[in-house]
């Protein structure tokens, strides 16, 4: 069974099922967005209540228009709440993103067009003042991981948008944040690719010790990197339910290999987001049919 939380029932810091000790990576209390448009007024989020622990992997997922993107721009600080509070490591979200406390990769690649491979992923190094000799270490590392390297010196128009998606990866890793703010990163890339990188990611994340919060379309690919499954619906956009992954002997994040994909309690828990994907949209009459679109089962 899911851990069903109502947004009306989340109270306090304990009831989304984290245990606050120091700053949560992210905390996020009674957020409400809404967007003014020709048509009137979107309702993008409404009573968001979540909290991410400092070392925690969270996904979000749900279908198209249910204001993923939008609480990551929130916590991102490149749009503000319409009401509620958000911190991130007990900041401000512009004090946070002042102090670079975080690393982005979002489904733009958003790559300096002039700059090479290499100078892309190491732009923030260089503006965190890495020394130069350091810094080519560092990109070498980087670039090897996404499998880059041979490309180190092309431009980004000369690769593919699963390559340049790679590169933004990188350049997201390259000062080992304590959080990374990922929306849908390898929503590009080929199968193969795809899931060397949420294997390498989830092994970055135990080394560094990283919360991540991570957007995705692809209930596996939420089960396999996650510790907590935040379940969302639209119209307006609420968290339905927050799953936490039993994976058993692969649920520590550096026990996560290949082998989990064929494990019985991977597909327990992919069956197990599925139903509340579905359960969240049969509490709305008429987003039944809807309440997958845009979710990949696959
Ligand atoms: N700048 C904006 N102005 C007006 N409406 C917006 C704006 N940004 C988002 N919205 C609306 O807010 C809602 C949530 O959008 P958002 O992009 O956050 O959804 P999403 O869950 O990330 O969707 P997808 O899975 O398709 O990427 C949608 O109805 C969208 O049209």
């Amino acid at each position: 069974m899911s851990d069903q939380i109502p947004n009306s029932a989340i109270q306090n810091d304990q009831t989304d099922g984290v245990a606050l000790a120091g700053a949560a990576a992210v905390e996020v209390r009674g957020v409400d967005k809404h967007f003014e448009t020709a048509s009137g007024i979107v309702n993008a989020l409404e009573a968001i209540n979540l909290t991410v622990a400092a070392d925690e992997f969270v996904s979000l997922i749900g279908p198209s228009g249910c204001g993923k993107s939008t609480l990551m721009r929130l916590i991102a600080d490149l749009d503000t709440p319409s009401a509620g509070e958000l911190t991130v490591f007990g900041k401000t979200a512009t004090q946070a993103r002042l102090d670079q406390d975080y690393g982005i990769a979002f489904q733009q690649a958003g790559l300096l067009p002039w700059r090479t491979v290499a100078a892309n992923v190491a732009l923030p190094l260089e503006l965190h003042g890495v020394a130069s000799a350091a810094r080519r270490s560092r990109v070498a590392e980087l670039l090897d991981m996404v499998g880059l390297n041979e490309f180190a010196d092309r431009f980004p128009d000369q690769l593919s948008g699963g390559m340049q998606q790679r590169v933004a990866i990188a350049r997201s890793l390259a000062e080992e944040p304590r959080l990374l703010l990922m929306d849908e990163p390898f929503g590009a890339l080929d199968e193969m690719t795809r899931e060397k990188m949420q294997t390498d990611l989830v092994r970055i994340a135990a080394d560094t010790g990283a919360a991540v919060v991570f957007v995705t379309h692809s209930i596996p690919e939420a089960v396999f990197l996650s510790d907590r499954v935040v379940v969302m619906s639209p119209r307006p956009g609420r968290i339905s339910q927050i799953v936490p992954m039993r994976l058993g002997a692969a649920a520590g994040r550096e026990d996560r290999t290949d082998d989990l994909r064929e494990d019985g309690a991977f597909f327990e828990m992919v069956t197990e987001v599925r139903e509340a994907l579905h359960g969240g949209a049969a509490d709305q009459p008429g987003l039944e049919a809807r309440s997958s679109r845009g979710v990949d089962s696959r």
